[in-house]
């Protein structure tokens, strides 16, 4: 086993749940040649308490190094020791440590206490892994998964069961932590029958395993349904201002809210849901000023995207804040208030390029990648067999490897 791995099984495992170390978390320790990464702090968990932590792991002097980072990354980033890949998981974390499950009061309670809430969006199983790991309050998978996962210009195709197969996956990447909200897709809730609605918001519950669906819309029949909704037991986030689903009706992908009236009435739509009894609301793309004084007139909190600096919380969508859509398809769609973060696009071209050039020359796999050896008993015997010397019977012989599979795991490691 490589010894750094002791690290994630235990310490790190106890510094699940962690959302900032507040005091130096790692030190890696010289005795002459014997190494080992001591852990000693104090951190913040997720619902503000402070708590202790203390580890200890024996290391090679190269892995104390690298495994002090690892653990140190591992405690800003909030991250359990299911993602870490640890092999030595006997020891379960203490129930303190595990992740605090982010809920709509835990949001709530973010914009009395003025802290700012992320969201981001996540449409299968790594990018929610991903997205656990980094500590975001709130995942959303959103049906801008029809433009930039399913290749679609609009988000209008997504259907209900593509959704709830993509809120699956998420689900399974994020089943603990982030509060998991999923977007109910076009024609999905419209109806004058709000019951058509809570139908729909049951299945993204009890199928898909969201926390909370979201509703695009203000009007007075929306808020009836948001209400129903909510009285049916699902929590509602509302989104108002740019509606993408309605892009039909407003002509194209652009900012809302620019004349008096306009704000007005996106104001008043966010009020609307707010006594209709959604949890927060989304800002999507309306001038900062206008996003402010709505932030201040509601009691909800607000998360913006393309609303400017002043709502309670921001969110993007994955492939955009991460650069992965270098492709000429998706860069028409990346709207410009958008930050680019990393450019993984750009590291997967460049990835795929590199195979491709590897495989056609002759120099992927090579001996480096080409671990399964038949020992040179076995290769005297096929020489043979294909020479027509063994009969069909001795084929079948007890290999001296038969014993060995049986104690193979699924990934070929020995038990
Ligand atoms: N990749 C992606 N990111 C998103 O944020 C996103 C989607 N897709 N799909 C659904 C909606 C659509 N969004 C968008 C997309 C583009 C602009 C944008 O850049 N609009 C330009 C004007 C474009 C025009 O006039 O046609 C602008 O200046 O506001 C805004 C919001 C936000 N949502
Ligand atoms: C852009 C966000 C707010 C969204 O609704 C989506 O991803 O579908």
């Amino acid at each position: 086993m490589n010894r750094s791995s002791n690290c994630f099984g235990t310490v790190c495992l106890r510094a699940a749940g962690c959302a900032r170390t507040t005091r130096p978390s790692s030190r890696v320790v010289t005795k002459g040649n014997a190494h080992h990464v001591s852990l000693v702090g104090w951190r913040r968990v997720h619902d503000g308490s402070i708590t202790s932590f203390r580890g200890r792991s024996d290391l090679s002097k190269a892995a104390g190094r690298s495994a002090a980072a690892r653990c140190d990354s591992a405690n800003r980033c909030n991250i359990s020791s299911r993602y870490l890949g640890s092999n030595s998981t006997s020891e379960p974390p203490p129930p303190s440590a595990r992740p605090k499950k982010v809920t709509t009061l835990t949001i709530r309670a973010k914009k009395r206490r003025n802290q700012k809430i992320t969201m981001v969006t996540a449409y299968d199983y790594p990018s929610a892994v991903h997205v656990d790991r980094a500590g975001i309050d709130i995942l959303l998978v959103g049906d801008s998964c029809a433009m930039v996962e399913l290749g679609y210009e609009t988000t209008q195709p997504m259907t209900l069961e593509q959704m709830l197969h993509h809120c699956r996956a998420a689900k399974r990447g994020a089943p603990d932590r982030p509060l998991l909200v999923g977007d109910m897709p076009f024609g999905t809730y419209e109806f004058m029958d709000s019951d058509v609605a809570l139908r729909n918001a049951y299945r993204l519950v009890k199928e898909g395993g969201m926390d909370a669906v979201k509703f695009e819309g203000g009007s007075a029949s929306r808020a009836r349904a948001v209400r129903h909704v909510v009285e049916g037991g699902v929590a509602v986030m509302g989104h108002v201002g740019l509606l993408p689903q309605s892009i039909s009706v407003v002509g194209g992908f652009r900012a809302q809210g620019r004349t008096a009236e306009r704000a007005g009435q996106i104001l008043e739509e966010a009020l609307r849901l707010q006594d209709a009894g959604a949890f927060a609301v989304v800002l999507e793309c309306i001038p900062s000023n206008v996003a402010n004084i709505i932030t201040d007139r509601l009691e909800i909190p607000t998360i913006g995207i393309g609303a400017g600096p002043h709502t309670s919380g921001q969110v993007l969508v994955f492939h955009d804040l991460l650069g992965m859509l270098s492709h000429p398809h998706h860069e028409e769609f990346v709207p410009k208030f958008c930050k680019k973060y990393a450019s993984v696009g750009l590291a997967i071209n460049e990835g795929l390029d590199s195979f491709r050039q590897d495989v056609e020359g002759g120099v992927f796999p090579g001996d480096g990648y080409s671990p399964y050896k038949m020992s040179a008993e076995e290769t005297l015997r096929f020489e043979k067999m294909l020479e027509g010397s063994l009969s069909g019977d001795m084929r079948k012989s007890e290999s001296p490897q038969g014993e060995e599979i049986d104690d193979l795991s699924l990934y070929g490691n020995k038990r």
